[in-house]
């Protein structure tokens, strides 16, 4: 569990987090959004340790970042943006020492290395130098590093920048799956990852939180509107199409198309189709559409 109350963190005279406070919970993966510099990496160094806040309070598993900081990082799995990895040491030797420096040992140590290089899909490239990995690769031995301790908490800066669609892939299904049962925080600028992995969302701008938010009520409650595409054969009259009951508004498009707005959550594609029906209107097609998520994201953060 991390439970952050009235974070600010201040350089000179710039707040660049500015009384954030949130907290996520055991079994959640959250995604921590915002355009850059917001606050997002700021936040993440202060939440691990690595950085002191000016004013507030953030608790990991219950342990104060700033009284209890030893307590604190045996808690926390922490993958940076810019992971520091020791490029002339092998993978192996690399966990082995983090494993080390956790407080593992013998064959308990070589155990969890095996397992993690296994897990994160290390095993072909293990006995290589990581200076000759490529970024992905690099990425997971941050991840197996992140993971080694088998912390409760897990908080990763921006995992999947810079990876091939098929990495990608591979990092979401491993957050995925330690999501069960650790409190998983990461930051991204793919919004479809948001949608795709995370049960919540919060949205930092120029240092506040606009948005905490189940991902699913963020794109509803934003979005204002409900827009159904409908493509008639030809020109319909839209005055019939503006009295159905919900209906806010009707633009015709090209040829026979026509967008019909509504309030959220309502659906008039069966109220459509019946008109037509009655009207002897031949239909092509209905859509309704959702809004983006980047929509959404656009307007709170502008
Ligand atoms: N060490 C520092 N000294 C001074 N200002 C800093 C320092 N680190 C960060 N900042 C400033 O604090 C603000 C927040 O930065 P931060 O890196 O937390 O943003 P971010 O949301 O992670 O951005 P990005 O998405 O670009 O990684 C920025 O304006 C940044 O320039």
């Amino acid at each position: 569990m991390v439970e952050i109350e009235h974070l600010t963190k201040t350089y000179g005279t710039q707040n660049a987090v500015d009384d954030i406070s949130f907290t996520a919970g055991k079994g959640e993966i959250v995604g921590f959004l915002g355009p850059n510099g917001a606050g997002k990496s700021t936040t993440m160094k202060i939440a691990t340790g690595y950085l002191p806040p000016s004013a507030g309070t953030v608790r990991v598993a219950g342990h104060d970042v700033q009284t209890e900081s030893l307590a604190v990082r045996r808690e926390v799995g922490y993958l940076p943006e810019h992971n520091p990895l020791y490029l002339d040491m092998y993978v192996h030797e690399y966990l082995e020492f983090i494993g080390a420096v956790h407080g593992l040992r013998g064959p308990g140590l070589r155990n969890r290395v095996a397992e993690l290089v296994r897990r994160v899909g290390l095993s072909r490239e293990q006995n290589k130098q990581i200076g000759a990995l490529s970024k992905g690769y690099r990425q997971r031995v941050g991840l197996a590093q992140a993971l080694l301790h088998d912390p409760s908490v897990l908080i990763l800066d921006e995992p999947t920048t810079g990876l091939d669609p098929n990495q990608i892939q591979e990092i979401r299904e491993l957050i995925r799956e330690v999501g069960h049962d650790k409190t998983v925080i990461f930051s991204t600028h793919i919004l479809p990852e948001v949608t795709a992995l995370c049960s919540r969302v919060i949205i930092i701008s120029r240092g506040k939180l606009v948005a905490d938010s189940p991902v699913a009520e963020l794109a509803a409650r934003a979005a204002g509107e409900t827009v159904v595409r409908a493509e008639f054969e030809g020109p319909v009259d839209t005055a019939r199409l503006a009295q159905l009951p919900g209906v806010r508004g009707v633009e015709a498009g090209p040829g026979g198309t026509v967008s019909l707005r509504s309030a959220p959550g309502t659906d008039l594609r069966g109220a459509i189709s019946r008109l037509a029906a009655q009207e002897g209107w031949v239909l092509l097609g209905l859509r309704q559409e959702q809004q983006s998520l980047e929509a959404v994201f656009g307007e709170l953060t502008k």
